[in-house]
């Protein structure tokens, strides 16, 4: 650590907050506007990791499959209509085992009052309330987006279950999209992506098939979920609702891309 951090951290405030706590503070709050959380669910192995590092880094993870333990989160910072938008991703594990660390995550995927856990003894949720900030204002509200493998019946049957599952656990509005990934392995593929579109209309949620490998449709989704949760977060009561549908749509007429329902 500098000197000059050094000797910032070693001054307290009046309420006894260190001064450099609070220009970290301060500074990260500087770095986005508002900030949403994004889970990825879905079976074992149909591409959640490989989604969000596509996402994340615009690579490809190939090679042998490493199974996510646990549950593990990514942030990424876009541009959602001028405002930054901090999308706090969390990569969750597949395999049953796990399933009762993710059910915890579920109901805290939502009203998570401050988001800046990386720093020690973080006042930001009291700076919210000294200063008045409110872009920092929570996490407001929270999306899944849930993956089969278009390769993999038992991924895509398994999705009814998923559904069930973040029904009984999830919050009540939370923004939730079905992906249909790997579709880079046409010759393998054993879901027809009308069956996606099918099943997605059934449950009133947006679809789309998406590649970790090649790319297609992964920035896509998150960029439609931050904007649906954008819009929720900020709109005004005049102001037409956001149709997330709408949106999807004309980015891959834009893109000359594959179609889907929304
Ligand atoms: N061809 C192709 N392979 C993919 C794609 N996405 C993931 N894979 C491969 O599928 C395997 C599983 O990918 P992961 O991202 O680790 O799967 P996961 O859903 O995170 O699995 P868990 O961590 O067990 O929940 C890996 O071998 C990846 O390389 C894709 O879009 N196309």
């Amino acid at each position: 650590m500098s000197t000059k951090k050094a000797s910032l951290k070693d001054k307290e405030t009046k309420n006894g907050t260190s001064k450099y706590v609070l220009e970290r503070c301060a500074s990260v709050c500087q770095y986005f506007d508002i900030a949403f959380k994004v889970m990825l669910l879905g079976d074992s192995a149909v591409g959640k990791t490989c989604v969000l590092v596509r996402f994340k880094d615009g690579a490809f993870l190939g090679g042998n499959f490493i199974a996510t333990v646990g549950i593990d989160f990514r942030n990424k910072v876009v541009t959602v209509d001028n405002a930054k938008v901090k999308l706090q991703i969390w990569d969750t594990a597949g395999q049953e085992r796990f399933r009762s660390v993710t059910h915890a995550y579920y109901r805290d995927a939502q009203g998570n009052l401050c988001s800046i856990k990386t720093l020690p003894g973080c006042v930001c949720c009291r700076m919210l309330r000294t200063r008045g900030c409110v872009r920092l204002s929570a996490f407001l509200s929270s999306a899944l987006l849930l993956l089969y493998d278009i390769t993999s019946k038992s991924s895509f049957d398994n999705i009814r279950a998923w559904l069930t599952e973040i029904h009984e656990y999830a919050q009540k509005d939370v923004v939730i999209m079905l992906l249909g990934n790997k579709t880079d392995m046409a010759g393998e593929r054993v879901i027809k992506r009308e069956e996606g579109e099918k099943l997605a209309k059934e449950y009133g949620v947006p679809f789309m098939e998406t590649s970790a490998k090649t790319g297609v449709n992964v920035e896509l989704a998150f960029l439609a979920v931050a904007k649906e949760l954008k819009h929720r977060a900020a709109q005004q009561p005049n102001e037409p609702k956001f149709q997330i549908h709408d949106y999807i749509a004309s980015e891959k007429q834009k893109s000359g891309c594959c179609g889907g329902y929304m």
